[in-house]
């Protein structure tokens, strides 16, 4: 299953800068892990925020929410999923 997901990245401004750090550190070692994997296939940046659209394929929606709470950055996140179908006008999906 195909999932779009926005995250909006909202860390404390007193947070500790070394927490800080470690912690963004290891979101990007989780997420680079996940994409290796494929199942996050795309993230980008949205253009001047602090936020990414993300698609994930995965299994279902308890798989998804295993992910994305697992995310290091997750307490400090909004998180928007919006689950995809194809589209008839799909020339890719035949
Ligand atoms: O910076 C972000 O958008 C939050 C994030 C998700 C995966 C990652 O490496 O950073």
């Amino acid at each position: 299953m195909l999932f779009h997901v926005r995250m909006d990245v909202e860390i404390p401004h007193d947070l500790d800068p070394d927490i800080r750090a470690e912690t963004v550190a290891r979101e990007k070692a989780y997420s680079q892990e996940l994409q290796r994997s494929g199942k996050w296939p795309h993230i980008w940046r949205i253009v001047g925020e602090y936020s990414n659209f993300s698609i994930f394929d995965v299994a279902d929606n308890d798989e998804l929410h295993a992910i994305l709470s697992g995310l290091p950055l997750f307490p400090y996140m909004n998180i928007k999923v919006t689950p995809l179908a194809t589209h008839p006008s799909d020339i890719a999906a035949g």
